[in-house]
């Protein structure tokens, strides 16, 4: 069996206790299956592994939460001027990132590692939010770096997204690019400073399937990008250097707190096809792999989303199962397996 890593951790008081907290949430995106994730990764054997194998303390209410009690009890289309679609769910999303905040929160106050299970990708809002704050307590005020590993951006505004999908919309609410709009102000509205993670701190990896209106933003803020362009050109190893070292946690760098949000649609369709919007053309499993192992070594992870998995999408079974085999590889290789 792969024994745990020794790295030393910076930004948390002890190695091995970890918060789960599992996210049966779809609402970000509109096909059925993704809430059906957590349980699944849980079933295969994710945290027993975590516990048997990588020796963590795990700390999880052993429920799945649908945050259903969040639901309003009615939330239509919310039509925003200059958008050009309606945003979708708007209201529950936003009570349920909330929610997922507060969990977060309660695990990362404690100094515990803190892994979220999703779910779509818009609950990324919320569990961001509860690490930055819970990490501002802790740390008399630093900022969390974000590594964003996707395919896709997330950084649409309610204006420019052209689906209406909140799922593509997370980094713009964290990173205060969008505002609670308008016509609804208690959307989002409970995002507050120290929930806020700063655009200059963030670096996205995996990229392939920006739209017209997120490249505009990526300009014009100067946020660091890697497209899998810059992954065949440089390759993996290097990509992390360059990463690592713009986040200030490279070798002999100060090093800061660092949440990294995996979207399993950043892994080509052929190691994770159970997924809502694959993107042909995207990491190996190693390559995903490579990308967690390499932020568990700077001992500056503090938090972990996977998110997107999908298990009644794809072709069959086996499909289904790979998806979830890798998502399982994903966390593990972040928490510090190694093969050494
Ligand atoms: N988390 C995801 N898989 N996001 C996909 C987003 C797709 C598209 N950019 C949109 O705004 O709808
Ligand atoms: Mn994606
Ligand atoms: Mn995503």
């Amino acid at each position: 069996m792969a024994a745990p890593s020794t790295t030393h951790s910076r930004f948390l008081p002890s190695e091995n206790q970890l918060g789960v907290v599992a996210v049966g949430f779809s609402g970000g995106q509109p096909k059925p299956g993704v809430e059906a994730a957590p349980l699944a990764l849980i079933k295969s054997g994710l945290l027993d592994s975590l516990r048997n194998d990588l020796e963590f303390v795990v700390h999880h209410d052993n429920q799945v939460h649908d945050f259903t009690e969040y639901f309003p009890t009615s939330d239509p289309p919310l039509i925003i001027s200059n958008a050009r679609v309606p945003m979708l769910n708007s209201l529950t999303v936003s009570n349920v990132t909330c929610a997922i905040s507060a969990q977060v929160y309660e695990h990362a106050s404690k100094g515990r590692l803190v892994l979220t299970l999703g779910g779509d990708h818009s609950i990324a809002v919320g569990s961001i939010a509860g690490t930055a704050k819970a990490i501002r307590e802790r740390h008399d005020g630093r900022e969390i770096a974000v590594v964003w590993v996707d395919a896709h951006t997330d950084i649409n505004t309610p204006e420019t997204s052209g689906s209406g999908n909140i799922h593509g919309m997370p980094v713009a609410f964290i990173s205060g690019l969008a505002k609670p709009p308008r016509e609804s102000p208690s959307v989002f509205g409970w995002i507050k400073k120290h929930h806020m993670i700063n655009i200059s701190k963030l670096v996205y990896i995996g990229l392939r399937d920006v739209d017209p209106g997120e490249k505009i933003i990526l300009r014009e803020n100067g946020i660091r990008a890697f497209s899998m362009h810059d992954v065949d050109k440089y390759g993996i190893g290097k990509v992390m250097d360059m990463a690592l070292d713009y986040l200030n946690c490279g070798p002999g760098q100060e090093g800061m707190p660092i949440h990294l949000s995996f979207d399993v649609d950043a892994l080509d369709p052929v190691f994770a096809p159970s997924t809502g919007t694959p993107v042909r053309g995207g990491l190996t499993l190693r390559e995903g792999d490579f990308i967690c192992e390499s932020i568990h070594e700077t001992g500056c992870l503090v938090a972990m989303d996977l998110v997107e998995v999908n298990p009644l999408l794809g072709e069959n079974d086996l499909a289904r199962k790979e998806t979830i085999r890798s998502g399982c590889s994903l966390v593990r290789c972040a928490l510090g397996e190694s093969l050494l």
